[in-house]
This record gives structure tokens, sequence and C-alpha cells, in this order.
């Protein structure tokens, strides 16, 4: 099966996963990331202003048959499926469709170098949820956050080696998210066998404790002892600047 991108090649399939590799040299692979993100930032934008735009109703419909002439530009070459995961040269996973931290999902709100951080302990996101991510008025939907915290830990298991998929989560809301900057930290608790105990924490942009989730995530038995390849994630030292992941510190 192809993917209907002629820059990648499907070289494995494990289980559920079909990996592809990218064909293109690195700087090339370079450049078309900052072109894919540039063009992601801009329709992440446009979605803000969409939501937000208190023009007269002729400029809305107007703006709506520029938006889909737009569309059916960017659809005279497309991939025929979603983006799955691409591994870069180093191993490292390009998973660009991810929902939470993929380079070109609009809807993604762990972006860029600086959203995102591993450590030997777990994973740390950085977040601006604007309007976009509303649910009670003027807050952070629960269920965006849910879905945050399941990122999260996925990454922290990945961080510490010790991976799963989400097999239960459970959120416990303390208090409402202003939406602004939130803060949420994974780290992995107990190992057994094949099961891992997951803890995390949510903190507002004042520093409020605001939710606290637990998850068990489980290694499938399909993965178990297989040369399946879990994508690396970056060590920290790798990104710009000096982070801490003490989950203890806010
Ligand atoms: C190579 C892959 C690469 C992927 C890259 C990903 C990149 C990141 C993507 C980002 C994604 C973001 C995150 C996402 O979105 S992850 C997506 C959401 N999650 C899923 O789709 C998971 C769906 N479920 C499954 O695949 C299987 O059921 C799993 C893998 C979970 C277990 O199936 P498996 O057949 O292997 O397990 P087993 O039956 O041998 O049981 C083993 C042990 O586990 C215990 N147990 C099992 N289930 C539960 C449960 N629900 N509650 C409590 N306990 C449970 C069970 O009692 C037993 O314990 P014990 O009796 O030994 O004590």
């Amino acid at each position: 099966m192809t993917n209907g991108d002629p820059s990648t090649d499907d070289d494995r399939q494990t289980g559920l996963v079909t990996y592809s590799r990218t064909l293109l040299a690195p700087a090339e692979l370079a450049r078309r990331d900052r072109a894919y993100a540039a063009l992601t930032e801009a329709v992440r934008e446009l979605c803000d202003a969409q939501l937000r735009t208190e023009v007269d109703l002729e400029e809305v419909g107007a703006v709506a048959a520029e938006v889909r002439a737009v569309t059916a530009r960017l659809l005279t070459s497309a991939r025929e499926r979603s983006f799955g995961i691409e591994l870069g040269h180093d191993g490292g996973a390009r998973e660009h469709g991810n929902a939470v931290l993929g380079l070109r999902n609009p809807f993604a709100c762990a972006v860029g170098a600086r959203a995102m951080f591993w450590d030997d302990r777990g994973a740390r996101a950085t977040l601006e949820l604007g309007a976009l991510y509303e649910g009670p008025p003027g807050c952070v939907h629960g269920g965006v956050l849910a879905l945050v915290f399941d990122q999260l830990f996925t990454e922290a298991a990945a961080a510490v080696g010790q991976v799963g998929m989400t097999a239960e989560l459970t959120v416990a809301y303390r208090r409402p998210i202003p939406l602004g900057t939130v803060t949420v930290d994974a780290w992995l608790e107990v190992v057994d066998g094949r099961k891992r105990r997951m803890h995390a924490t949510c903190h507002d942009g004042d520093g409020n404790l605001t939710a606290e989730a637990e998850a068990l995530l489980v290694l499938p038995r399909w993965l178990e002892g297989s040369d399946a390849i879990w994508p690396k994630r970056p060590p920290v030292d790798a990104l710009d600047g000096d982070v801490s992941l003490d989950p203890s510190v806010t």
C-alpha cells in the first residue's frame, strides 16, 4: 500500500503500524518541514480568525469561496491516507499528522521545538490553548485536556523506554482552566510486566493545579519481543535552551 507521497517508502508493517521512511536528503527534508510548518501555522491562524471574525455576511461568503479555492489547490496533489509514522534519517518520529503534536496538523496544540520536552523522568508540554479549544465559556474543554494528557503519557513512557498503548485514562478536573497557557507534566510511576502506571498534572498560567490524571499503558502482546520500532524522542539537550522536567516544578 502506498500513501501517495513519492518522497516516502513504506518499508515495514508491524502489527497495526505501517512505517514509512523518507527518501529525501536531510537538507531537503528540513526545507519541506519549514514550508509545511509555515502552512500549518497559517491555517491555524485562519481557523482562529474564522472563529472570531465579525465581518459582514457578504465578506463571509466571499472568504468562504476563496478558502474553497485554496483547498482545491492543495488537493491537486495529496496523500491518499493519513500521515502515520514516517521515520527520519536518525530513526526519530515524524508523526506530522498527530492530533496533539503533528507538525502538519492545524488542530495540534503542542507544536514546535519549545512546546514539548522529554527527559529521563517523563515529558512536559507548555501549550497555548486559545479560543479554538473552548469548552465552558472562557475555559479549556475537558476533552481537549484529556487528549493532551493521553499524548503526554505516551511521550513520558517513550522518554523512559517503557512504551505502551493507553488502556485506561482517568482525569480529575480540580478547577476550571482559563484559556491561555497550560503546562502538563507526565511521568512513569510503576512498571509491572507489560503494564505501566502513569501520573500527570496540569497547571494553568498562574501556576494553579487544575487537573490530575492517571493512566494505565500496556505494552501490547503483539509488540513484546518484536522488532517493532518505537520512534525515538529527542533528548532534552538536543533542544535549544535549559529545560527542567521536574514534575514538582511548575
Ligand atoms: C510499534 C508501535 C509504534 C506506535 C507508535 C505510537 C506513537 C505515538 C502515538 C500517540 C498515541 C497517543 C495515545 C493513544 O491515543 S493510544 C490509542 C488508544 N488506545 C488504544 O487504542 C488501545 C486499544 N487496546 C489495545 O490495543 C489492547 O487492549 C491493549 C494493548 C491495551 C492490551 O492488549 P494485550 O492483548 O496486549 O493485553 P492483555 O490482554 O495480554 O493484557 C495484559 C495485561 O494488561 C491488563 N489490561 C489490558 N487492558 C486493560 C484495560 N483496558 N484495563 C485494565 N487492565 C488492562 C490485563 O488485565 C493484563 O494484566 P495482567 O493480567 O497481566 O495483570
